[in-house]
């Protein structure tokens, strides 16, 4: 069964890594795909480059096989709509295979305001990351979708390809991309917050700037 993760990763952070990984080992995922999204269509677009934030998220992810960077989105460019690259995927590996959509918390409780939420589940199970101050869905459409779709063990996702609702038990990392943006533009550091390589990157390239701080 494989997964797939999309964000702004802006930059990639442990907070999205730690939780990639808890959901790969208790989901046994054979791979999850991390897919930055090239314009986002609910929120601020990302201050650091495709490029840039394709080249964080490589580095992030060099020595864990089963963590698979995916740019179709930035390759497909213009607003990355998640019901866009999950029939994409359908196209390559068919109707059959279950796939896993993996979602913070916080993403979740906006999810009935998403593009085509019922296409969305038609193509994939949801599996809902904790996040440290993310509050549940409290509108009634989501609401309704979870009370009718939930399954309480992730053995519940393999025997469909879609559809399904899974709430994950993620380690707790109180993490954002944007205290580290915020960190790295007022010169502080933030170290062991996300991967030293993807810092170093972020250093060297001037991704979060003053220039660029309005943004941030
Ligand atoms: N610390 C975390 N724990 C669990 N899920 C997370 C965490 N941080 C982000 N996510 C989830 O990862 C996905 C991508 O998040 P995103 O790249 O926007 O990071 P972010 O830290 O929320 O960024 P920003 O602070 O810029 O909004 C979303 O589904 C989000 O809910
Ligand atoms: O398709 C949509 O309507 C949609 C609306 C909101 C968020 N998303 C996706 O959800 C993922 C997490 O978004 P974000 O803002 O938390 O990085 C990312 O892949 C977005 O493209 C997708």
């Amino acid at each position: 069964m494989i997964g797939l993760f999309g964000g702004t990763f802006d930059p990639v952070h442990s907070g999205h890594l730690r939780a990639a990984l808890d959901v790969v080992q208790q989901l046994r995922l054979t791979e999850l795909r991390l897919l930055p999204l090239a314009a986002a269509v609910h929120r601020r677009q990302p201050i650091a480059s495709a490029s840039q934030r394709m080249a964080m998220l490589e580095a992030a992810i060099r020595d864990e096989p089963c963590l698979i960077a995916d740019d179709r989105e930035l390759k497909r460019g213009g607003p990355s709509y998640t019901v866009d690259t999950l029939e994409s995927f359908r196209d390559e590996l068919g109707a059959e295979p279950p796939i896993c959509l993996l979602v913070g918390a916080d993403a979740f409780a906006a999810f009935g305001d998403w593009h085509r939420p019922l296409d969305i589940l038609a193509l994939a199970h949801l599996v809902v990351m904790q996040r440290p101050g993310a509050v549940t869905a409290r509108d009634p459409w989501t609401r309704d979708q979870v009370s009718q779709r939930r399954v309480r063990e992730p053995d519940g996702l393999r025997s469909e390809p879609s559809g399904r609702i899974y709430f994950a038990t993620v380690t707790q990392l109180d993490i954002s991309a944007t205290r580290i943006r915020r960190l790295i533009i007022n010169g502080e550091s933030p170290r062991y917050l996300l991967p030293d390589s993807v810092l170093q990157l972020a250093l060297q390239g001037g991704c979060y700037t003053q220039s660029n701080a309005d943004g941030a």
